[in-house]
């Protein structure tokens, strides 16, 4: 899954404290693994989409396989505490499981960069296309600013842009490849941000056979042996099989992940 943390590397940029953009995390398998995921599992209920309104819960259930045009037109998914895009609030009322891979997987980055308490408890997965694009924004629907939002990245490279707490301030700009992780902290917490657009040209295969899974370092030794931490997403021939088809899809597009803690 994760690589040992002593190959991280992780950069901080002088005008934005707070932000951390984190490279070399994430093995090969564990970015398959995770778009897998998103794709093949994360879509289905309990999580929410933007297609839900409008489409059969069976279709969004196979929309990988089945549904490509359907697929284009998945922007979003939302997961633990469903984040409201009208009201932008959390309710309790309106929560579900947060997916245990992707919290623990969070909460362990989080550690390493020193953000021992927190807690993944929403999750929003984006998917980018060719042309798509997320308009800048702050992240403030949450309670507790203290917390990091950590962010995954997977497929094409994006440009991501940083601001400040009020849109006068230039922003900062920079490529989040696959397997980058940004996490918002800091002063960056609620600093505007933007996805303009996807690099469709920057797709580089996820195909390094690296053995050097090693979730454990992330963890004291003593600490719960979590699944994603035991596990390691070795490349056996059914996982490997049909990578193909999920490589094409990520050859014009980006899934986001994203957790904060509510
Ligand atoms: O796609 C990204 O890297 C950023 C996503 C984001 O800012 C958000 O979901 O709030
Ligand atoms: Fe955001």
């Amino acid at each position: 899954g994760l690589k040992p943390v002593n190959t991280w590397k992780g950069y901080t940029i002088a005008n934005h404290p707070g932000l951390i953009l984190l490279t070399d995390v994430m093995t090969s398998n564990l970015q398959k693994h995770l778009v897998k995921r998103c794709l093949n599992d994360l879509v289905k209920q309990p999580n929410k989409t933007n297609l839900d309104s409008y489409t059969k819960e069976e279709d969004i259930d196979n929309i990988f396989i089945n549904f490509s045009n359907l697929l284009k037109k998945l922007r979003w998914i939302t997961m633990g505490y469903h984040h409201n895009w009208d009201t932008k609030l959390y309710a309790e009322e309106n929560k579900s499981e947060m997916p245990q891979d992707i919290s623990e997987l969070a909460e362990c980055i989080a550690k390493v960069v020193g953000f021992t308490e927190f807690t993944a408890e929403a999750g929003i997965v984006n998917v980018y296309h060719k042309n798509s694009s997320l308009a800048g924004h702050v992240d403030n629907s949450e309670y507790d600013f203290s917390s990091p939002i950590i962010s995954l990245s997977l497929g094409c490279t994006c440009i991501f842009l940083i601001g400040g707490p009020d849109k006068t301030s230039e922003p900062t700009a920079l490529y989040l490849r696959s397997g980058d992780v940004v996490v918002m902290s800091g002063e960056a917490r609620l600093c505007y941000h933007a996805v303009p657009c996807i690099i469709t040209s920057s797709y580089t295969c996820l195909n390094d056979k690296s053995t050097t899974d090693c979730h454990e370092k992330c963890f004291d030794s003593n600490e719960n042996n979590s699944k994603i931490n035991s596990e390691s997403y070795t490349m056996d021939n059914d996982f490997d099989n049909d990578w193909h088809l999920y490589e094409n899809f990520l050859k014009e597009s980006r899934i986001n992940i994203n957790t904060r803690q509510v």
